[in-house]
């Protein structure tokens, strides 16, 4: 598979680019001629660059304003045109982009576009380059690649060919399989593109929503089966105006772009199985049953608080490590780990250093845990292994959302016997109960807004997933978005993934005190959370305190019973409800950094999170933190 990225997609200077490009795996670059005419070199060190980075120039982009332009600028457009070619010449290029035609005094008509193609295919020719033709979304008289494609038929001209991108068609709705009725060898290249849904004015949209395919909601895969089926197998080259991303850093642009080209091309590949698709073999996406546990990194000093805290939710310690200073804690069918092993260097104790007490690993149940590590390092995540001491089993395991662990366990022999074999069963002389809790109903992850798209396209592109929409969340200190992603056909395996914007935000603060990305809360389920209230003030669990005017404000709304919002309010759960079902919460103050704990039932098919009550849920931590700490009554 041949894979390009124009240079406009990756932000920094021209070095800067073509060596993050390169090393993301990149074969091909396109020339976006603005790049080029900021930066001082010439096109022949330009092109230099680019091939001791071993990059092929598969494009030079844009040409603008060239078809159907009347006299006397049609004269001044083929002159224009010249100049670039030799240009090309130079760069060492064959390819020029010519996007449709957005001029006021520019002429309609299929027959001229077509006659003026011709004659800039001749002198393309004598140059030995080639021009492709481009439809803009906006352009004045063409904005359907079926226009754009009778224009080239029309031209017949071995120099002219169709350049698609997926963000034109998808954008304007076009039936990508209109595309299958176009010769292969007539489109010279393709250009991929997501985006999210917005309904906004599309050259806006364009230049500054575009993201990776697969961080977006456009039917790239569709658009990419039919481009399939043409037996195209040129470059398929990401073309990425996106103002976020010119702030980003370049190298994790760049390995995001790659591995979005690689997750299409492997879907393309299963949903074409007649067609040969040039991309590396690799497990299918991986279908996440749930969290078989989550392991938090302390210092022994610091330990017995989050014991406490454990113990306030009904878990007991029921193993210690053979080997390690490492403890298990267990309730229904949820395991949390403690880890204080910090001598040696041990990532635990690495992860401690830098970001204090924190959820650093998780380990996800999956059918194959070997296949998951296998499809995950084809889509170009890191691996992780540390040293194991005789009788311990390696776990398989790869780095994921800021650094953090991820295993994956399975049911082989091995990995399925690792709680008995490796932990030693601990007496319990009292049992004091649990809470009812059964198991992890999700993972929350916050990070900064900016990485957002990277981690929602690692998980999409690993597992097996669908993400709902995002949702704003507004914190007095600024907005935090949240987007979750659940495992399917079972969502046994739910996260989200918060991104804030400012560090005054409370998501924002727990980044920049713990230095960074990580799990924030973990919500438990139960199945019923008035009987787990009651436990819990038993067990002297202290929930968040939420302020009377909530709960006065959610009896109106959804019309509830005083006895029940009373119920609600005694034991500070949270409430919410839509057409499939009910949802109840419930917070625990916060430990370290911002870190804290949920409870939650979801009744019928509720399937949401309560976005409606984090603004109440961020309020009450807030004031938590003031110094007087309590709620006013
Ligand atoms: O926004 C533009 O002008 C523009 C230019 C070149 C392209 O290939 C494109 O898709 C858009
Ligand atoms: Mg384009």
């Amino acid at each position: 598979m041949r894979t390009s990225i124009a240079t406009v997609s990756i932000s920094g200077e021209f070095p800067e680019k073509l060596a993050a490009i390169a090393k993301a795996g990149f074969t091909g670059v396109e020339i976006f001629e603005n790049d080029f005419l900021t930066y001082d070199a010439s096109p022949r060190e330009v092109s230099k660059m680019a091939r001791d980075h071993g990059l092929d120039i598969t494009l030079f982009q844009p040409f603008r304003d060239f078809e159907g332009m009347p006299e006397p600028h049609r004269g001044r457009t083929v002159e224009r045109a010249q100049r670039k070619f030799d240009i090309m010449e130079e760069l060492g290029t064959d390819l020029m982009l010519i996007c449709s035609n957005v001029s006021p005094v520019s002429l309609g008509g299929i027959d001229r576009a077509a006659a003026d193609f011709h004659e800039l295919g001749d002198l393309a020719a004598r140059h030995g380059v080639r021009v492709g033709y481009e439809a803009l979304a906006w352009g004045r008289h063409v904005s359907d690649h079926r226009d754009a494609w009778e224009i080239v038929r029309r031209a017949d001209h071995p120099s002219v060919g169709i350049i698609l991108d997926s963000f034109h068609t998808l954008s304007r709705k076009i039936d990508p399989n209109s595309i299958r009725s176009i010769p292969g060898d007539k489109i010279f290249i393709v250009q991929l593109a997501d985006a999210p849904l917005f309904d906004m004015d599309l050259l806006y949209w364009s230049r500054h929503f575009r993201n990776m395919p697969g961080e977006g909601d456009l039917p790239v895969v569709d658009f990419m089966r039919a481009v399939a089926a043409t037996g195209y197998t040129g470059p398929l080259s990401l073309e990425i105006f996106n103002d976020q991303f010119r702030g980003g850093s370049a190298r994790a642009l760049a390995e995001d772009g790659h591995r979005s080209l690689v997750y299409v091309m492997d879907r393309v590949k299963r949903l074409e199985p007649d067609i040969r698709i040039d991309v590396p073999d690799m497990p299918d996406r991986i279908a996440a049953r749930g969290v078989e546990f989550v392991e938090f990194t302390t210092a022994p000093s610091d330990k017995a608080n989050l014991e406490a805290l454990l113990g306030t939710l009904g878990f007991r310690k029921t193993g210690s490590h053979r080997n390690r200073a490492v403890d298990l804690y267990t309730q229904g069918d949820i395991r949390i780990v403690i880890n204080t092993d910090n001598t040696g260097d041990t990532f635990a104790g690495a992860s401690y250093s830098v970001h204090g007490t924190n959820a650093y690993a998780f380990g996800l149940k999956v059918e194959n845990a070997q296949d998951a590590v296998k499809r995950a390092s084809a889509l170009g995540a890191p691996t992780f292994s540390e040293p194991r001491k005789p009788g311990e089993v390696t776990v398989p395991a790869i780095q994921g959302v800021g650094n953090g662990v991820m295993y994956f366990l399975d049911d082989s022999p091995a990995l399925a016997s690792i709680w008995t074999n490796e932990f030693l069963p601990t007496k319990n002389e009292k049992d004091a109960g649990d809470a009812l809790l059964t198991r992890i109903d999700h993972l929350a992850q916050t990070t900064r807004y900016d990485e957002m798209p990277t981690w929602l396209l690692f998980y999409t592109s690993i597992f097996s997933t669908r993400r709902t929409p995002m949702v704003d969340v507004v914190d007095p200190g600024g907005l935090v978005r949240s987007q979750a992603i659940e495992s399917v056909p079972e969502p046994g395996f739910r996260l989200t993934m918060n991104g804030a914007d400012s560090r005054k935000t409370f998501a924002g603060k727990f980044l920049a005190e713990g230095f960074g990305t990580s799990i924030q809360h973990i919500a438990f389920a139960t199945t019923d959370i008035f009987a787990t209230a009651r436990r819990l003030a038993e067990l002297g669990f202290q929930p968040l305190p939420i302020s009377r005017n909530y709960y006065d404000d959610l009896e109106a709304r959804f019309g509830l019973e005083p006895d029940f919002s009373d119920a609600l309010r005694a034991a500070s759960i949270l409430y919410d409800r839509d057409d499939s079902g009910e949802y109840f919460q419930i917070y625990s103050r916060t430990f370290g950094e911002g870190f804290f704990f949920e409870i939650v039932e979801r009744r019928g098919a509720y399937g949401g999170y309560g976005a409606m009550n984090a603004p109440f849920r961020i309020a009450a931590q807030r004031r938590l933190l003031r110094p007087d700490g309590m709620p006013k009554e």
